[in-house]
């Protein structure tokens, strides 16, 4: 249960672990998401290069141009080791007319805010929709 703006969502969330950019969509292509997380990690070109085929992928399978999606940098914490500018990942989000944040795992506020963020998504998505059906599925 996640509280924004005074109103109370049920997430329920799907998560593709130990899936890769290959494998991913097929088998949930017919679950009924309205919104997406993609993570990279900041430490990573690699994964950066991966949520870009994912985007590609998730809008061919859903047919549309856009959907309500985050994009966010992981592991800010590990400074040394970042490779990819928060500018970078701000200029793809925008490319995709996608919200975008920095998280680390180990801050648990930065953690909530990204399920805050893709409910604001949805939400803008569905046009501000009256409040009857607040259920919410993010992949
Ligand atoms: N320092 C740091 N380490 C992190 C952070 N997030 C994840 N990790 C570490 O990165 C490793 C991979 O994390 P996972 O959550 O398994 O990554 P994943 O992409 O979900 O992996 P799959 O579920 O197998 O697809 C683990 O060792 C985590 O502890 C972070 O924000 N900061």
């Amino acid at each position: 249960m996640v509280n924004v703006n005074g109103q109370d969502f049920n997430l329920q969330l799907v998560d593709t672990a130990g899936q890769d950019e290959y494998s991913i969509f097929p088998q949930s292509h017919s679950m009924d998401i309205h919104g997406y997380v993609l993570v990279y990690s900041v430490t990573s070109m690699k994964s950066f290069e991966v949520v870009q085929v994912l985007h590609d992928k998730l809008l061919d399978m859903v047919g549309k141009i856009q959907v309500p999606t985050v994009l966010v940098g992981n592991k800010k914490d590990l400074h040394m080791e970042r490779v990819i500018k928060p500018e970078e990942g701000k200029k793809l989000a925008d490319s995709w007319g996608a919200a975008f944040m920095e998280s680390s795992a180990k801050e648990n506020e930065t953690a909530v805010e990204v399920f805050k963020r893709i409910i604001l998504e949805m939400e803008k998505a569905d046009g501000n929709a009256p409040p009857e059906e607040k259920k919410c599925a993010v992949m």
